[in-house]
């Protein structure tokens, strides 16, 4: 919004309001006062800033950028004083910059703030170009990045800011990876969006990935946020309870990939979830939710009012056998992808990932089938394989060298470790 104040008509100044909520800010620091290029660091997750980024800097349009993001812009700039009202210095005008504190409309954020740059003079040019610059320097810093968001104190924080990943260095099955992709990228198409509306049919989509340990669940749901420029929200299911998963989903941004992990507790939590139907105690609920969510509590968020259309749904989880038919049903889990232990292939394209920088290319595919022919197939998970080879990242040789001993020494491990769980079992 952009007003007008002033002092009589003498000096006319030109004011530009954003309103963003408490839990975004934009902030202004500089290292010291006296030097000539400090910074102005804008932080903001905020919805009211979407226009500045409806644009990304190749041109093209973003189909709905609605989602909230976390920012850090830097721009040289003079700062006069670092406590609100900030003035400062920008393209030789001396800009203002206000922060109120304000009651929210909002019923999820109880207080707003509302913050305002403002300048003297009659046209507010120099405002805009101050926010084109921020709007710049956002999507110059968000190029190749993924942003990951993660539970802290109940509320999403983002956590980082990922380097995105290839979608060719996570290794399983091409078709399956490539119907995967096609899959996603037609659900994502605007087109889609409208016949799903038109249909009175939700719109949003859910994926379960299932396999042992380190077989690549995880890798997969970064890529494809990377893949299709979505930031991603992580939820380990294990460490909230139904209250908090609930307002959690309410809070998710329209366009953006949920992946929740190791889902099999919720189901682990029935037992849980029928004790609590039965009992009103403020004890029980602390109780459930140390616990983690129950299955109710998960199926009432998925489903829930608060859950927002155009989201992309991941489960992951260890133990496909131990989930509710419940959770999986078409409608919430669209599509299932099996990720299995490391075969001949993927051992194969690890070696060669890890050592392709090498010049002799020819080398490196003879030793990849060589050491391929070495790991026995299906017995060890892509993490594993990749652990092996990182040991010996600088000599492809002494990897192959060492394959006998690393494979005794991890069956070795696995054998100690059964029997430690048998023995607890027993004792149990
Ligand atoms: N299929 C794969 N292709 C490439 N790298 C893989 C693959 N599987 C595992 N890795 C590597 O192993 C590590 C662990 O993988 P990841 O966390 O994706 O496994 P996960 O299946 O999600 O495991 P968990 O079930 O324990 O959460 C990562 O560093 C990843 O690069």
């Amino acid at each position: 919004m952009i007003g007008r104040g002033g002092c009589g008509g003498f000096c006319p100044s030109v004011i530009l309001k954003l309103t963003l909520y408490r839990t975004f800010a934009i902030t202004f620091s500089h290292s010291s006062y006296s030097s000539p290029s400090t910074t102005i660091m804008v932080i903001t997750r905020s919805q009211a800033l979407k226009h500045l980024r409806s644009e990304k800097s190749d041109g093209s349009t973003r189909a709905e950028v609605v989602t909230p993001r976390i920012v850090d812009v830097h721009i040289p700039t003079r700062i006069s004083s670092d406590r609100p009202p900030v003035r400062f210095w920008y393209k030789n005008h001396r800009l203002v910059y206000r922060r109120v504190e304000k009651k929210s409309d909002s019923p999820w954020f109880r207080t707003a703030e509302e913050v305002s740059l403002s300048c003297l003079g009659r046209s507010s040019r120099v405002l805009k170009d101050l926010l084109e610059e921020c709007r710049r320097n956002y999507l110059a810093e968000l190029q190749g990045k993924t942003l990951v968001f993660e539970v802290k104190h109940g509320k999403w924080e983002q956590s980082t800011k990922r380097c995105r990943r290839e979608m060719s260095t996570v290794l399983f099955d091409a078709e399956t990876k490539a119907a995967l992709l096609n899959d996603i990228t037609s659900f994502l198409d605007q087109e889609t969006r409208e016949w799903y509306t038109k249909r009175g049919i939700l719109y949003k989509r859910g994926y379960l990935l299932y396999g042992p340990p380190g077989t690549g669940k995880s890798s997969l749901s970064l890529s494809i946020a990377g893949h299709f420029d979505l930031d991603i929200y992580i939820l380990n299911l294990a460490s909230v309870g139904d209250g908090i998963l609930a307002s959690l989903f309410s809070r998710l941004p329209q366009h953006c990939i949920i992946l929740l992990e190791d889902v099999d507790v919720a189901t682990q939590n029935r037992s849980t979830d029928k004790e609590a139907a039965h009992s009103n105690s403020s004890a029980s609920l602390t109780d459930k939710q140390a616990e983690g969510v129950t299955l109710s509590g998960l199926l009432n968020a998925l489903d829930g009012v608060g859950s927002q259309e155009g989201r992309l749904l991941i489960m992951t989880t260890n133990y496909i056998e131990r989930l509710d038919d419940a959770l999986i049903r078409p409608g919430r889990i669209d599509q299932k992808i099996e990720f299995r232990l490391a075969d001949m292939g993927i051992i194969n394209q690890l070696f060669r990932i890890v050592f392709k920088d090498g010049k002799d290319g020819k080398k490196i595919e003879r030793l990849g089938h060589e050491f391929a022919g070495l790991v026995p197939e299906l017995e060890f998970s892509p993490a594993e394989v990749l652990s092996l080879l990182l040991e010996h990242r600088t000599s492809p040789e002494s990897a192959i060298a060492g394959v006998e001993a690393w494979v005794a020494k991890v069956r070795e491990e696995k054998r100690n470790k059964l029997k430690r769980e048998g023995s607890w079992v027993h004792s149990e």
